[in-house]
């Protein structure tokens, strides 16, 4: 704690910029009930040990004991926070150490003065540490000073509003005692997690090995879907397709996707009992599932479907088919897509009633709902995706693009997720193997890196479209490393 506390300091002093200390600065602590505010009374004592007039405003009920002793005897003294407190209108530098990464929402904070410079210590309060999502009323910093690590909520949501610059302290001990539960997932983070699967061997695959992907998707509603996803899990570099499509829209699917294999319920039966007998190396039938693009989800899934919904065999669930899956957990590895109208849906069939404003104030809570709920990752669609696995832990990818936001980018999304399900080299895929929910959670936050990269590539050139999005496809593959 002392040691991030110098580092609060020394921004403080940065930010004051004045060697002497000039006469009439003030820095106003503002103190919350724990750690943080711990911090923000070290950092002050130490100011005051450099000369600096400074006060601090108890906004708890509460204040750290020893860093409250340790700045009385620096000669600081600390006043209860109210609604007109003089030293706060008279602060040169305000240091905001009321809340960190205890912060939950609905804190009463308090009101500074409109322009004053305020340096947030570890988070500005006000602002959710994972999912950046802020208050009304949180506190706009000039300049951040974060301890250990990057929150994703300094990056994400909000956060890049409130901010200001960021510095990060790495401290020499494991600050949280426990691996963060959310991280963030960026370009590089992405080709780590793909490379660390792949062998030399893999180049020497037949089509099976590579991975087969089952897609079940489409309708004479929205005969589109399944193409657009068939197109993208074609261009990313799928081993073979099979698709289960209705009888009236697959003459269509054959010309717009003449690399497809159709798949009728006896073959999805018959993919489903070998993939009991699989030996690990030789190639599977079917690997993974797509399901959704497109279903009209007034007609029920036929018996086959539900077969595969209780098969053991990974897949991807989007768009209508979230409303045939059966609620409740179960044990067939899933990644569920929804956005948050879906997700409301999902949450409401499992018992969970919610808005969509909370889903949108606090989209990591919600997914973890689900995520609970039915016992698989499910990837919250939106301007930042939010990937959560059954045990709560989460990865956050904001590396995505506005223009994303299209008719059939959804479809893509699903067409990428299923070929990285079905490619064997990266998940060991195989109908008997459990595929950790871990895995599969990287691997959806790696199928919203490449969708992004696809979508700002995209909008790089002039304006977005699904199909575009899919031509980009192959030479983003071969960036990720494909
Ligand atoms: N070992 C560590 O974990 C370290 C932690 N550090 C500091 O400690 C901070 C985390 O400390 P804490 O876990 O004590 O959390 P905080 O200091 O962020 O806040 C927790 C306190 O605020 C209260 N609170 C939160 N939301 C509230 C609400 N809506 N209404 C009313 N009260 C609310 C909680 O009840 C609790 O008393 C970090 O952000 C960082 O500043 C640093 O000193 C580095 C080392």
């Amino acid at each position: 704690m002392k040691q991030a506390a110098s580092a609060l300091a020394a921004e403080a002093v940065d930010m004051l910029g004045e060697q002497p200390v000039a006469p009439g600065t003030l820095v106003v602590g503002l103190i919350g009930p724990g750690n943080n505010g711990g911090d923000g009374l070290y950092a002050l004592a130490q100011l005051e040990d450099q000369g600096y007039a400074t006060a601090a405003l108890q906004c708890g009920p509460s204040v750290h004991s020893d860093a409250l002793s340790v700045y009385e005897s620096a000669g600081g003294r600390i006043a209860p926070y109210s609604q007109d407190n003089q030293p706060l209108a008279n602060a040169t530098l305000i240091i905001d150490a009321l809340y960190g990464l205890g912060y939950r929402s609905g804190a009463e904070l308090p009101r500074i003065p409109r322009g004053s410079r305020v340096l947030a210590c570890d988070l500005p309060s006000g602002l959710n540490p994972e999912t950046g999502v802020a208050d009304d009323k949180v506190l706009l910093a000039e300049r951040t000073v974060t301890f250990g690590a990057m929150k994703s909520g300094l990056l994400t949501g909000d956060g890049p509003l409130v901010t200001g610059d960021i510095t990060v302290v790495p401290l020499d001990f494991d600050f949280t005692g426990q691996a963060p539960r959310t991280n963030l997932i960026d370009k590089q983070a992405a080709l780590q997690l793909l490379d660390a699967h792949r062998s030399w061997r893999d180049a020497g695959r037949h089509k099976y090995q590579r991975g087969v992907l089952g897609l079940i998707a489409g309708s004479s509603l929205y005969p589109g879907a399944a193409q657009l996803t068939a197109r993208a899990a074609v261009n990313c570099g799928v081993g073979l397709l099979r698709t289960h499509v209705p009888e009236d829209i697959a003459p269509l699917l054959a010309v717009a996707v003449p690399e497809t294999v159709p798949l009728d319920d006896d073959q999805i039966r018959e993919a489903l009992s070998s993939a009991r007998r699989y030996v690990h190396g030789r190639g599977a039938k079917i690997s993974s599932w797509a399901i959704g693009p497109g279903l009209d989800s007034r007609t029920p899934p036929t018996g086959a479907i539900a077969e595969v919904f209780a098969s053991r065999q990974p897949a991807v669930i989007d768009a209508s088919g979230l409303e045939l899956v059966p609620a409740g957990p179960s044990e067939q590895p899933r990644v569920l897509t929804p956005h948050a109208k879906e997700l409301r849906m999902l949450l409401r069939r499992a018992g969970v009633t919610v808005t969509i404003e909370e889903i949108t104030a606090d989209p990591i809570r919600w997914t973890r709902w689900a995520a609970l709920s039915y016992n698989a990752v499910v990837l919250l669609k939106g301007p930042t995706n939010y990937i959560v696995a059954p045990d709560g832990s989460s990865l956050v990818v904001s590396h995505t693009a506005p223009q994303l936001a299209t008719a059939g980018s959804g479809d893509v999304l699903t067409g990428i997720l299923g070929y990285l399900l079905s490619d064997s080299s990266l998940t060991g895929v195989n109908g008997v193997q459990t595929v950790s929910n871990r895995r599969m959670m990287e691997l959806a936050a790696c199928a919203a890196v490449i969708h992004g990269e696809a979508g700002r590539a995209a909008a790089a050139c002039g304006t977005v479209n699904a199909s575009r999005l899919i031509e980009l496809l192959p030479g983003i593959m071969k960036r990720f490393g494909f």
